[in-house]
């Protein structure tokens, strides 16, 4: 689709003219409008051009699910194809994430992990950028971990020939022996799942919203050691957290290394093997 054809589509979906666009930084082959239209409303549109790329459709539903469970603030969707995604556009002012806006992360996200949802999982298989996240509705977290999250990407880095033999072997053997390291939670929570700087817009002192999740239940713990793993937040979003939701013991020291494994075969999938050097690291001071 070129830009005049979206526009066309746009204006044909929405019920107005379209008077100002202006281009969103979005990747993986897609393209990304930030567009005023004619009655003043303001939209974000992400569409794809032609096969590459996400499935937009499941990312709207990622929206709409957040919007239908949850106070967290994410933008309401008009239109969600598998090649088009039109969603309200969130003012933001591209500010940095001060303290206080971590604060305020803390708040929102602690609010969100505090409701018991019924399944690790979901109700359907969603995405992590591009790529498919399997979500079979488990009663158990540490084997949904295991079995869906660690070995699933595992599986699909070395199928891909990105993942080395013996990575793999280390990380099956950590896979064994999961229940040593990590917690079954009490209940699942509704995570956002890909909670990284780029997906986090600011206004001022304020979280202005969350955008591009990667949602399913599963242990908060995952959640808030990918907002480490790029330095998305620190100690201010921690203390907010912590002081509405307090974290077990050992989170900092080993679980959040352990969790981030995921994430990071994520990128080894996307970006390439410059990420294994943190695999590894990870490994070795498991013992692995
Ligand atoms: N609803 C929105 N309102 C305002 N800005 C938005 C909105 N959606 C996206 N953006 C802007 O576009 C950027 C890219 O959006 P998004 O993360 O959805 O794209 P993506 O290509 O899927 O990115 P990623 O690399 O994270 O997968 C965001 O960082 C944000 O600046």
């Amino acid at each position: 689709m070129n830009n005049s054809q979206l526009k066309n589509r746009l204006e044909a979906a929405l019920g107005s003219p379209i008077a100002e666009t202006a281009s969103l930084p979005v990747g993986f082959g897609l393209n990304g409008l930030a567009v005023r239209l004619a009655d003043g409303r303001r939209l974000a549109v992400k569409a794809r051009g032609g096969e590459a790329g996400a499935n937009l459709e499941v990312e709207g539903y990622m929206l709409g699910e957040l919007t239908r469970l949850s106070a967290l603030p994410v933008p309401h969707v008009h239109v969600a194809t598998p090649s088009l995604l039109v969603m309200d556009f969130i003012d933001n002012d591209g500010g940095p994430i001060t303290d206080a806006v971590e604060r305020h992360a803390g708040e929102l996200i602690a609010a969100l992990h505090a409701t018991p949802r019924e399944d690790f999982g979901y109700a359907r298989d969603t995405l992590i950028g591009p790529l498919a996240q399997p979500n079979p509705p488990s009663p158990r977290w540490i084997p949904f971990f295991r079995d869906h999250r660690l070995m699933h990407m595992a599986k699909a880095a070395r199928t891909e020939g990105r993942l080395p033999p013996a990575f793999f072997g280390r990380l099956e053997r950590l896979a064994e022996r999961l229940d040593d390291y990590l917690i079954e939670p009490p209940f699942p929570s509704l995570l956002h799942g890909d909670l990284w700087t780029g997906n986090v817009l600011v206004k001022g002192s304020r979280i202005a919203g969350f955008v591009d999740p990667a949602i399913s239940c599963g242990h908060p713990e995952i959640e808030l050691a990918f907002t480490t793993m790029f330095g998305t937040f620190g100690k201010p979003f921690f203390e907010a957290y912590e002081s509405l939701s307090p974290l077990e013991p050992g989170f900092h020291q080993v679980r959040r290394g352990l969790y981030n494994l995921y994430p990071t075969l994520v990128h080894v999938r996307l970006f390439g093997t410059s990420y294994l050097a943190g695999i590894d690291d990870t490994l070795t001071a498991l013992g692995l």
